[in-house]
């Protein structure tokens, strides 16, 4: 598997504010990485600098060896990075499949036919599990449903990279679950690698191979998620109380595994 993005030295000012320190950090084709951390670590102003919503103070941001530091964003989607947002905000008056559908349209790197984004909403909306019925207005969508939503937007644009932000804030536990084994399905059947941003650890360490964890914007841990769910810096940044859900989480993984790779036997 080839390195699809490079960080490196990533640096973003707000005036003399530092809210993305120096951070470098490398993610192979096919991964899904946790960029972790607590409220106010960086993890959105990251997002953003790799997204082309904020060009970098300094530092560069290499996809496949091109450097897109400071593209905007539709030059960054052209390429083939797609993102959701934190808050969704389809548009309210037209249907589910409408909205997918002007995310193919626009987002696509050539000028695509109504149908052919159609018929790529229609995927999106089929692996995000929505309904495909074209009269199914977004008014109807609880919490879940638009972030499912947010997520066939993304998707509809065909990106070989997903950035994936906040994608379980205001779910319940169940629906959290969900959201992560659908994001392990869309990199498991369509190889899309992933970059997923959250600040609760929680369920996130069930489906990531990665994580990175930042702090005043800085890393301060990156490694496999049993590896940081028990480094002492993390603990600390998270006061203990979401670490220990995290290691449960981890354990409940590792059980998993071993009973997975049993039956492999
Ligand atoms: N446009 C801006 N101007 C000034 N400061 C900013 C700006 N955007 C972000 N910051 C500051 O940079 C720091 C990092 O913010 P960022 O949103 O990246 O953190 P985060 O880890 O994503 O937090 P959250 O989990 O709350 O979304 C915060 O202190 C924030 O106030």
């Amino acid at each position: 598997m080839g390195t699809m993005l490079e960080v490196r030295d990533l640096t973003k000012r707000f005036g003399g504010f530092t809210a993305v320190d120096r951070i470098g950090f490398d993610l192979a084709e096919g991964e899904i990485l946790g960029l972790i951390g607590p409220n106010g670590s960086g993890k959105s102003t990251t997002f953003n600098l790799i997204a082309g919503a904020l060009p970098p103070s300094a530092g560069s941001i290499k996809l496949e060896g091109r450097e897109i530091g400071g593209l905007s964003p539709t030059e960054v989607c052209h390429l083939g990075i797609a993102r959701t947002y934190q808050i969704p905000r389809p548009f309210r008056k037209l249907t589910i499949l409408e909205n997918v559908a002007l995310a193919a349209y626009f987002g696509a790197n050539r000028l695509i036919s109504r149908s052919e984004a159609w018929k790529r909403a229609e995927d999106a909306l089929t692996l995000t599990q929505l309904p495909t019925d074209p009269s199914v207005r977004v008014d109807g969508l609880g919490a879940a449903g638009l972030k499912k939503l947010e997520l066939a937007r993304a998707l509809a644009t065909q990106p070989r990279l997903l950035l994936a932000d906040e994608s379980l804030g205001g779910l319940d536990e169940q629906e959290m679950d969900q959201a992560a084994d659908m994001l392990s399905d869309i990199r498991r059947e369509r190889g899309i690698t992933i970059i997923w941003v959250e600040h609760i650890m929680g369920v996130l360490m069930r489906v990531v191979d990665r994580c990175v964890v930042l702090d005043h914007g800085e890393i301060i841990a990156t490694g496999l998620p049993q590896e940081v769910a028990h480094d002492p810096k993390v603990v600390e940044v998270y006061l203990g109380t979401d670490a220990e859900s995290v290691q449960t989480q981890v354990a409940g993984r590792s059980a998993g595994e071993a009973a997975g790779g049993a039956a492999a036997c």
